[in-house]
């Protein structure tokens, strides 16, 4: 790795663009926003504001901004920022222009649709040179562009690299914990926007409160069955990744995959911005399935938003399963 590293981040929505911001303000490394609107990162240059994202924060001086793909060619480390579904795609095209010795980091919370697969098996697949690490946990992307402490976890294959990463990542503002547990941080992170879901929608139909804490602990438990069930750790569900993430998610109005839930128990169509639970969902209690794990929370979700399930009939089939141990 060079003396000065250079961090590429690809994907100039709220969160590339606010991973790119926070470290750029920390001034260790080189940092360069890689979009492909080249409309859209001429004005960033210019303006160095991005209201579409993130409204009223003012994009660093020292922060480089392109829409060539060959921008990441002298990159140390290169942030995946794009949604999960686009991370394939995003791969093939940025893909040769990495340098050979660059490490990935996929900063996406989701499940491949199509394959079922976790994204880090679908980068390393798509870029089999590349060490491929994971970032995930609580951190809203305008959180973190205003610099708000906030903390997340980094995985990596082996936890040296993980820690190399998360330091050279880390700013004051904004500190990463590191881990070996990919597989867990992964599917932390895609379940928690389908429990976020299921919170919008106790929100929305006024279950309260109670209901609310119990869908956090209840689907606590279904992530946890599902990561050991696909050789993650239990100790990552109760981290940053895991807990932390669900508790942000399922109580916060900034969370999108909240508010879509709260929509749905309205009947009113969410549009206009990104929900990966509504993919992670269908997705989760398909894993569910051939994993032979009970899901219901997940599978209720998946359901409701498929239309196979009304609201009403998903509550009382949670309430009135089989009395069973916690
Ligand atoms: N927003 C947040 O607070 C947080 C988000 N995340 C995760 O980050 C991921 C991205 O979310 P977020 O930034 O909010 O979403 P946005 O919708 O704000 O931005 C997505 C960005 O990805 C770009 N993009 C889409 N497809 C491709 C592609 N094939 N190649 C390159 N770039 C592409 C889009 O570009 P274009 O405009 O050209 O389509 C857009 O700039 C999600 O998985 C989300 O869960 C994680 C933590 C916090
Ligand atoms: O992942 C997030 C915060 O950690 C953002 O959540 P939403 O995608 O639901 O807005």
């Amino acid at each position: 790795m060079n003396e000065q590293q250079h961090i590429a981040v690809i994907g100039a929505g709220a969160f590339g663009t606010a991973l790119a911001t926070v470290m750029a303000l920390d001034g260790r490394a080189k940092v360069t926003l890689i979009g492909r609107d080249p409309a859209l990162m001429a004005d960033l240059k210019a303006d160095h504001l991005h209201d579409a994202a993130l409204p009223g924060i003012y994009l660093p001086d020292g922060l480089a901004f392109s829409a060539e793909p060959d921008a990441v060619s002298d990159a140390d480390i290169v942030l995946f920022a794009m949604p999960s579904q686009a991370q394939a795609d995003a791969a093939a095209t940025y893909g040769p222009y990495l340098s050979a010795d660059a490490v990935v980091v996929t900063c996406a919370k989701g499940i491949d649709r199509q394959t079922a697969r976790l994204l880090s098996d679908i980068l390393e697949e798509k870029l089999p040179h590349h060490p491929v690490a994971v970032l995930s946990g609580p951190g809203f992307a305008m959180d973190i562009a205003r610099g708000l402490p906030t903390a997340m976890a980094l995985a990596a294959p082996h936890v040296e690299l993980a820690e190399v990463l998360a330091r050279t990542l880390s700013t004051p503002t904004f500190r990463l914990y590191a881990s070996d547990d990919r597989i867990g941080v992964q599917l932390g992170g895609a379940l928690k926007n389908v429990l976020a879901i299921a919170c919008g929608i106790v929100e929305g139909r006024g279950l309260g409160e109670s209901a609310r804490a119990a869908l956090i602990s209840r689907g606590l438990a279904e992530m946890s069955r599902l990561v050991t069930a696909m050789g993650g750790k239990a100790d990552t569900v109760r981290g940053l990744s895991g807990l932390g993430d669900l508790v942000l998610t399922a109580t916060s109005h900034q969370s999108r995959n909240l508010r879509y839930g709260i929509a749905l128990a309205n009947g009113e169509s969410a549009g206009g911005y990104l929900v990966e639970g509504a993919f992670a969902a269908a997705v989760s209690a398909r894993l569910a399935e051939g994993h032979q794990l009970s899901m219901p929370i997940t599978e209720a979700v998946a359901a409701i938003i498929e239309g196979s399930l009304d609201i009403d009939r998903a509550v009382d089939a949670l309430m009135t399963r089989p009395i069973t141990t916690e």
